[in-house]
């Protein structure tokens, strides 16, 4: 008997039944052994309260093109996992626990960055533990994809594209927040796919002077409107030369929604020019999972599976590449994938004429 767990963690996104039916329809085509698969509900919260469905190969079919997740997530953050529940419940020896009443062989958790370092602990504690890419955001260290990715970078061009005709027919500035607190991986990609003439990321700083000058040169030289995509974490240079704590303080302290409303009123306020802001929000992370995310999702759940079928447990599956790979999970936690502000694609971007408000 081979029995598996499977539990989602952190924000959803497109790509997460893609992915556990790429695990379940491997291991059960390729097991030798009869196979028993639970589904924690709602991420580690049901692995510490014992909430699971035991779940058969009909729970995964037809969910291929299905965005969310069918098992539901939610956040349980790392930093906490040793603060008891607000019930008591001490979160890692219930999860040892629960793991261990359900006789598991592996778990097999779809998670970000947090949810890895939490992998990560469980596999201290002798849990078979295999991690699987999961993030809109790109920004999860030693692989160069994460399922979500690509579906959420089609999502927010669909919106640069939207917002380029009313720009254009009222000749507006429209700045467009884009998610990416930390990383600016979808404004990066959606920005370049969508025809951006600004773009404002995290990993590079910008000085409002080349924002506001790089949409005089495009008025300048007859263009009616302009598009600026900006991260949701995008940050100037007085900003980043700040404390952490000053900076965690000004932020907790803005009186606009978000950062793009900031910038937004400084562009009016310089330029004389009339400016709306879009927020396309929390849509990236919604609907189906394109075809570049199904094929990236499959993959994973295949590499994931054909490891346990092996008896490797401790790393999280990943694409180098063009490669599957896996990685050691305790190489993983707590590491952050940003933007190198010298890539190739920056540098590309630059030379068509995108301002990053850095020069
Ligand atoms: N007048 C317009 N109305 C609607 N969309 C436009 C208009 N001009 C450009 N776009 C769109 O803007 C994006 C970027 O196009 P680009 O060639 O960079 O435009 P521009 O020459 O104005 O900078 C493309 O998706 C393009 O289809
Ligand atoms: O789900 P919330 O709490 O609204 O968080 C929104 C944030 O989550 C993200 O979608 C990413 O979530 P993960 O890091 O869990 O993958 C960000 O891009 C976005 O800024
Ligand atoms: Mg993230």
């Amino acid at each position: 008997m081979l029995r598996i767990g499977l539990l989602t963690s952190g924000g959803d996104c497109q790509a997460l039944n893609a992915t556990m039916r790429g695990i379940v329809k491997t291991v059960l085509n390729n097991a030798k052994e009869k196979v028993e698969i639970y589904g924690f509900e709602d991420g580690y919260q049901g692995l510490i309260y014992g909430r699971y469905r035991k779940m058969e190969w009909a729970d995964f079919s037809g969910v291929l093109t299905k965005g969310g997740t069918i098992l539901g997530t939610s956040r349980t953050p790392f930093k906490m996992l040793d603060t008891p529940e607000a019930d008591g419940v001490e979160k890692v020896p219930a999860m040892v626990a629960n793991y261990r009443k359900l006789k598991l062989d592996c778990l097999f958790m779809l998670g970000g960055n947090g949810s890895t370092k939490t992998a990560n602990r469980l596999r201290q504690e002798g849990l078979n533990v295999i991690a699987l890419p999961k993030t809109i955001d790109n920004d999860t260290w030693g692989t160069d994809m994460t399922f979500g990715f690509p579906s959420a970078i089609d999502v927010a061009t669909r919106c640069i594209d939207d917002i380029h005709t009313t720009a254009s027919s009222h000749g507006r500035v429209f700045v467009i927040e884009i998610m990416g607190h930390k990383v600016g991986w979808i404004p990066l990609y959606a920005g370049v796919a969508g025809g951006a003439d600004v773009i404002l990321i995290p990993e590079i700083p910008y000085d409002m002077d080349n924002v506001v000058a790089a949409i005089e040169r495009r008025e300048e030289k007859g263009g009616r409107f302009a598009i600026v995509v900006v991260a949701e974490g995008a940050i100037s240079r007085e900003e980043a030369a700040m404390k952490k704590k000053a900076y965690k303080a000004k932020v907790a302290a803005r009186v606009k929604p978000s950062v793009a409303y900031d910038i937004a009123e400084e562009i009016a306020a310089r330029t004389g020019r009339e400016v709306r802001v879009a927020v396309p929000g929390h849509t990236q992370r919604g609907g189906a999972p394109d075809a570049q995310d199904r094929i990236f999702a499959t993959q994973c759940g295949v590499e994931a599976a054909r490891a346990c079928l092996e008896g490797q447990f401790g790393f999280m599956v990943a694409q180098r590449a063009g490669k599957m790979v896996r990685v050691p999970l305790e190489d993983v936690a707590g590491k952050l994938k940003y933007v190198d502000p010298d890539s190739d694609l920056v540098r590309e971007a630059k030379l068509l004429g995108i301002s990053f408000g850095d020069e």
